[in-house]
């Protein structure tokens, strides 16, 4: 039997970087995921195996060695989410360079750190062959980290004891409530490794779908009354999560008086976001005025995203690039690079959004558009090998 789980990648609306520091941010699912398949191996058959399709690296363990260099753990299996510390790292450093992690795409590692932890915590030493491949941007701020690390627990938690699911269902199918907490708690322990200090706001949208707000660790679901339509523009320029969280931490501890203020005023974006997309709409004006909030408010965010530090020249360049079409951007996730949003009110005409795409394109950046807002992680299981 095969164990696939699939999770959303997601754009944070407002409050990325704030979050980190307890102040509220909005976020939501888009409809592009990371697709994790599990296939357990006979006993006998000594190794597990990781493809990493989207970086082009598999990797090949035996369960001995694993066994050997995790051996000061004593059992790893936990039936509740346990943090990895840093001594384990250390060993799973070692499993990882055995297998010659070219120096090049060393900026990846954390990911397979973070594969083995909840790999070994959740299944213990089973044998198995392990894809994962995405249709996110890898480090672009759509939340390919967390959508990595949902589908990963979702799928070793369907393997194991901790969760009971009907495995004759056909096709996707979600977890319930409980369930659906537990992967959660488990992608964010995956998602500590990857970026040393996450809100957890990435997680929790990936698992739960839909709309949410989230500050500090809390999570609540917003009911979107608005029909939301972002252009998604991927700079292509690198970035990583974990060094720019780092960097807006020291800035706060440089300038911590001024750094609260912006981050109160980020919050208050995040709630007169949420406040307007959960109102009815009674008419196309009313309709057109609350876009119009919105495009002011991302232009509000991207403005003290700037200045906390984590803007680019190629976000600018988005920025400039869509002004002259009178509509308003702001990066999404961690900034540095990475994608940028621009709000596409109802009115636009689809000639405009086309020039507009084809002008961002000769400055080498991809724009697309995603569903926003659908289901979180869900689950399925193939009989048929
Ligand atoms: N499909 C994948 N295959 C292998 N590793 C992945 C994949 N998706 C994510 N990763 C891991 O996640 C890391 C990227 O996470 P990072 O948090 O920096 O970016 P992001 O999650 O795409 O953006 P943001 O956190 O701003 O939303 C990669 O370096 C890799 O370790
Ligand atoms: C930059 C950040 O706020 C969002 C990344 O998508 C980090 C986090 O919340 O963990
Ligand atoms: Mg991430």
């Amino acid at each position: 039997m095969e164990v696939t789980a699939r999770a959303p990648g997601k754009i944070i609306l407002a409050g990325e970087h704030a979050v980190v520091h307890g102040y509220t941010a909005v976020a939501s699912s888009i409809d592009l995921y990371t697709v994790f398949s599990i296939r357990l191996r006979s006993e006998d058959d000594d190794t597990v195996k990781l493809k990493l399709n989207d970086i082009g690296l598999d990797f090949s363990w035996s369960v001995r060695r694993i066994k050997e260099v995790l051996s000061h753990l004593g059992s790893p299996f936990s039936s509740t989410p346990t943090s990895c510390s840093l001594e384990t790292i250390k060993s799973l450093a070692t499993l990882v360079d055995e297998q010659s992690f070219p120096e090049t795409k060393i900026g990846l590692a954390s990911g397979v750190y973070a594969f083995l932890w909840l790999y070994t915590s959740i299944l213990g030493f089973k044998p198995a062959t392990v894809t994962v491949s995405s249709e996110l941007p890898v480090g672009a701020g759509l939340g390919s980290s967390a959508a990595y690390c949902v589908s990963l627990s979702a799928a070793l938690l369907a393997l194991s004891d901790s969760v009971k699911l009907d495995v004759s269902q056909k096709g996707w199918s979600m977890f319930n409530e409980s369930e659906a907490e537990l992967v959660n708690k488990w992608a964010f322990e995956g998602e500590k490794i990857i970026h040393g200090k996450p809100s957890g706001v990435d997680n929790s949208v990936s698992t739960f779908g839909n709309v949410i707000k989230f500050k500090s660790g809390v999570m609540t679901r917003v009911n979107s009354n608005m029909p939301l339509r972002m252009l998604i523009t991927n700079t292509k320029v690198g970035r990583d999560t974990k060094a720019l969280v780092a960097n807006v931490s020291a800035r706060k501890s440089r300038h911590p008086d001024a750094m609260c203020s912006v981050l109160n005023a980020i919050e208050a974006i995040s709630d007169e976001w949420s406040t307007i997309i959960q109102s009815h709409a009674v008419d196309d004006l009313y309709l057109s005025a609350n876009e119009e909030k919105l495009r002011e408010l991302m232009e509000m965010n991207q403005g003290l995203l700037l200045s906390i530090g984590v803007s680019h020249a190629s976000i600018e360049n988005v920025l400039q690039t869509s002004m002259k079409y009178k509509l308003a951007s702001k990066l999404t996730g961690a900034g540095g690079g990475g994608c940028v949003l621009t709000l596409l009110p109802t009115h636009i005409s689809g000639e405009v959004i086309d020039k507009l795409v084809e002008e961002l394109g000769s400055f080498g950046f991809q724009s697309f558009t995603a569903g926003i807002g659908g289901k979180g992680v869900q689950i399925s299981f193939d009989h048929s090998s």
